[in-house]
């Protein structure tokens, strides 16, 4: 008899041991957490599923928040990258503000937004876990949030834009005749037009507002379209140059988000010439600007004078000054770490902020009675501008309390899921919901489902934490009957004088994150939104667009953006 070739032997051994990699590397679920039981089956998990949603409708979170509705549960686990250990979702309020706020120890940072963002800012505290280097970067950028910042520099700075922005929708009103214009962009400019001078200081060269306004100046007229519910394409400036090579770095973020490896993704983006001179181009600013604060720091220092604080960097300057001198050390102006925090707050307060303002145009325009509402709330409280026929100043908007229009801001803010979601990593093995979270496990704590837009979860007590159930009435609940609607009435309460005022602990909201890793720049954030809507609301009428151009679909990016924004802005009877 003839002997079995050993190769038959090889090659039942490669069949055995590529079947025992494939059952290796398929999805392994952590114990007790609800899974759609198809991503288990397959090497690429869940992936599939939200590619299919994401080709469809150009969003990830509400595919998220869908699989907990989906398998009927506050917490699922999602395999949503292949060869990866699955990602945890929980969507509900009380769990998700304990974990921010009170579970800091257990929960920190998470991976996945140093693997997304760590290739731009490295060095910025936004990527680090929350220690002490984390401390250090944060007593940098102390002073920027602080009130007298936000009132004498960063409100004038946002008001000034909001003024280019008024004169630019003017002009483009006047060669609209009518049709609705895309405003997107004009937005994202004025964001820009705002933060700009903020972080650098005064810079009139650099505003893109400005640019398109020298454009207008020499457009008399374009070509209208026949049909009345169409848009109208209006011509549009290039970004200045030094401002679009922030954008590019700023933008190259989103190819990561996408990716499953997200750090190897940006960089190869990187190599690209584009990307090295937009590198380039921010270096030599962040560095030129630093080496101005330190002049006219030292200048002011040799005078006698307190240094005078006109923009970020100043300020950022003059602590690494004190905190030099205080810890007996040579001050790291031209460090990466201060210049990644000048680059981070450029970035976190640009598309957030922007975004926001987008939908604020797309929810008033579809709720008339809210928008009349607010302005004659802003006429009653801005008497003395109104009587004058002029805009309220910077200071008189900043200074001024109208309950009515925080109402406006704060629900804009809670629809609008800007960041529809925080992420937390476990960095030990722990417990939610009463289920095993692996250390390592990446936690998304939803904005955007049950107990935000749609009736929560009924969650037994004994699966909560004490610390959940002592801190339950802290934040109220949002009426089951209106909580998907925007309604700005429900962040109105009767306080015990009978009077109506705003509380922003009504229900709850997750745009901002929570606690110590929430949005650091959350002021600042409130100071842009009442500064540029009241200027805008003040000044015009924004009236509903074609249905067409209405659409409430999104596109997550850097944010959650409307994939539509249009205006018909005409100027406000008085
Ligand atoms: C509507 C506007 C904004 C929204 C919706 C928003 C949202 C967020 C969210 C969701 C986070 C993560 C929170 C978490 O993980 O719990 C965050 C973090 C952050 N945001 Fe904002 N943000 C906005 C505006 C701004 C502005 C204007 C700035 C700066 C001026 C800023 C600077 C930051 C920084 C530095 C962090 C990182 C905080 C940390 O790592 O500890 N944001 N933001």
């Amino acid at each position: 008899m003839q002997e079995a070739s050993p190769y038959f032997a090889y090659a039942g051994g490669a069949i055995v041991a590529l079947y025992l990699l494939y059952r290796w590397a398929l999805p392994k679920p952590i114990p007790g957490i609800p899974y759609n039981p198809e991503a288990i089956r397959s090497l690429l998990g869940d992936v599939p599923s939200m590619v299919q949603h994401v080709g469809k409708t150009q969003e990830v979170h509400s595919w998220m928040s869908a699989q907990n509705v989906k398998l009927k549960s506050p917490i699922v686990q999602l395999f949503n990258r292949p060869f990866g250990r699955p990602c945890v979702v929980v969507t509900d309020f009380p769990e998700a503000q304990d974990i921010l706020v009170r579970r800091t120890k257990e929960f920190d940072r998470s991976k996945f937004i140093a693997d997304v963002s760590g290739g731009i800012v490295p060095e910025s505290h936004f990527v680090m876990q929350t220690n002490d280097k984390f401390r250090k970067h944060r007593k940098w950028i102390q002073g920027i949030m602080a009130t007298g910042f936000l009132q004498d520099i960063a409100a004038p700075f946002v008001h000034a834009a909001g003024l280019d922005l008024l004169q630019l929708w003017e002009e483009k009103a006047r060669l609209s005749k009518g049709h609705a214009f895309a405003a997107a962009n004009d937005v994202y400019c004025t964001t820009m037009d705002s933060i700009w001078p903020i972080v650098f200081g005064k810079d009139p060269a650099n505003s893109n507002s400005k640019a398109q306004l020298r454009l207008y100046l020499t457009v008399k007229e374009v070509d209208v379209p026949s049909d009345p519910d169409a848009p109208i394409t209006l011509p549009k400036a290039p970004h200045p140059d030094i401002m679009q090579s922030i954008l590019n770095i700023m933008h190259s973020v989103e190819a990561c988000i996408k990716s499953p490896v997200p750090a190897l993704a940006h960089w190869m983006l990187r190599q690209t010439p584009t990307l090295k001179k937009s590198f380039r181009d921010k270096d030599e600013l962040i560095q030129k600007e630093i080496r101005r604060a330190v002049d006219r720091a030292m200048a002011a220092s040799k005078d006698g004078k307190e240094a005078q604080v006109q923009c970020a960097i100043d300020d950022i300057v003059i602590r690494e000054f004190q905190l030099a001198d205080k810890e007996n050390r040579s001050p790291e102006f031209f460090s990466r770490g201060i210049s990644d925090e000048i680059l981070g707050f450029v970035v976190g307060a640009q598309d957030t902020t922007a975004t926001s303002v987008t939908w604020a145009l797309k929810y008033l325009a579809d709720h008339q009675d809210v928008q009349t509402k607010l302005r004659n709330e802003l006429r009653k409280a801005h008497s003395e501008a109104a009587a004058d026929g002029r805009a309220p100043s910077a200071a008189e908007i900043t200074t001024t309390i109208i309950h009515y229009r925080d109402a406006v801001v704060e629900e804009i803010f809670r629809c609008s899921l800007t960041e529809a979601s925080s992420v937390r990593t476990a960095v030990v093995d722990t417990q939610v919901l009463g289920c095993f979270i692996p250390k390592g496990t990446e936690v998304f704590l939803m904005g955007n489902g049950p107990g935000f837009f749609s009736p929560e979860f009924e969650i037994d007590d004994s699966l909560r934490t004490k610390s959940s159930l002592e801190s339950k009435d802290k934040v109220g609940s949002w009426e089951h009957s209106d909580m998907a609607i925007f309604n700005p009435d429900r962040w109105l309460v009767t306080n015990a004088a009978g009077q109506t005022e705003f509380d922003a602990a009504a229900g709850p909201m997750l745009t901002f994150g929570l606690g110590e890793r929430g949005c650091y720049g959350r002021r600042m954030a409130y100071v842009q939104m009442k500064q540029l809507l009241t200027l805008i609301v003040w000044k015009f009428e924004l009236h509903k667009c074609p249905e067409a151009l209405s659409s409430y679909a999104a596109t997550d990016k850097m944010a959650h953006m409307p994939q539509f924004c249009y205006i018909r802005p005409v100027k406000a009877k008085w």
